[in-house]
């Protein structure tokens, strides 16, 4: 049996993955958050990891060198969930990932949402750089990242379909009062909602002169999200070396 140790347990996710983890035959083989144990003897991200088989990490940016360095010296694999990564986060995991550390990262381990961004990137290399490209999410008052990184990794998938980077075409400063200026052609806008208890709404908009594509997704609880990183621990478990993503779990 695969043993699972859960990196922000006392979290909405990490709560979240402890209850599906048995119903998909996952041991547990712990759970800390940055006030120590939450639940099993382990106190922190080291000495959990030297009892799992593979951890899951859904907890802050700031936390995610540490839990790296934990993996890498308990030879474990990581699956990371946390979203607001910064390119330097990116890079700590490419370079944990060069120095033999097998890891997964997604911002979303649903599988509708990696459908969805299956079909945004065909969708968008299908239509010129006439169909404007808008990406809007909403989520709970609890969320402290804008844009998610779901919506992030859809503007990606868009770009991808236009063989450019999200780099190039993201615009994330249009709304923001005094910013009023003219839509750029090409690029790819972000609008951000956050309230209640929503645990996640996605939408792509492609719109051009007289007629609109609309891609979209909406979680109705935290179980998908959960139910993904559990199958994602079961399949990183012993993998080789190397950076993984939710399409390499999902044989998208
Ligand atoms: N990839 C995906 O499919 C999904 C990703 N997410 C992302 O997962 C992350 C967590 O979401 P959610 O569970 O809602 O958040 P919560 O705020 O409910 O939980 C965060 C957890 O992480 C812990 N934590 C925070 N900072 C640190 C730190 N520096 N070191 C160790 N532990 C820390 C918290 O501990 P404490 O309570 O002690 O502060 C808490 O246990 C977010 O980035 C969110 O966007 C969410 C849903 C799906
Ligand atoms: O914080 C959340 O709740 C979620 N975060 C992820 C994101 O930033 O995209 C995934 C999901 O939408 C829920």
């Amino acid at each position: 049996m695969t043993v699972i140790g859960i990196l922000g347990a006392n979290g909405r996710m990490g709560r979240a993955i402890a209850t599906v983890a048995p119903e998909l035959g996952a041991g547990l083989a712990g759970g800390v958050d940055q006030e120590g144990a939450v639940f099993g003897p382990h106190g922190d991200a080291p000495a959990l990891a030297a009892a799992s088989d593979v951890l899951v990490d859904f907890s802050a940016p700031s936390a995610l060198a540490g839990h790296l360095d934990a993996a890498l010296a308990a030879k474990v694999a990581l699956v990371v969930g946390t979203t607001g990564l910064q390119p330097e986060h990116h890079r700590l995991i490419d370079d944990a990932a060069a120095r033999g550390l097998a890891v997964l990262q997604s911002a979303n381990t649903s599988l509708g949402v990696n459908i969805l961004a299956h079909l945004v990137r065909e969708t968008a290399a299908r239509l010129g750089s006439d169909w404007d490209i808008e990406i809007v999410e909403m989520h709970h008052r609890h969320k402290v990242d804008a844009p998610s990184g779901t919506a992030l990794l859809l503007g990606t998938a868009a770009a991808q379909g236009r063989n450019a980077t999200p780099e190039a075409l993201n615009r994330f400063d249009r709304i923001g009062h005094g910013n009023d200026r003219p839509r750029e052609e090409g690029t790819i806008g972000y609008a951000s909602l956050r309230g209640g208890s929503v645990a996640g709404d996605h939408m792509v908009v492609f719109a051009t002169d007289n007629e609109r594509i609309e891609l979209g997704h909406r979680a109705e609880n935290r179980a998908i999200f959960a139910r993904g990183a559990v199958k994602a621990c079961l399949w990183m478990a012993g993998r080789p070396a190397g950076r993984y993503a939710m399409g390499d779990v999902l044989g998208l």
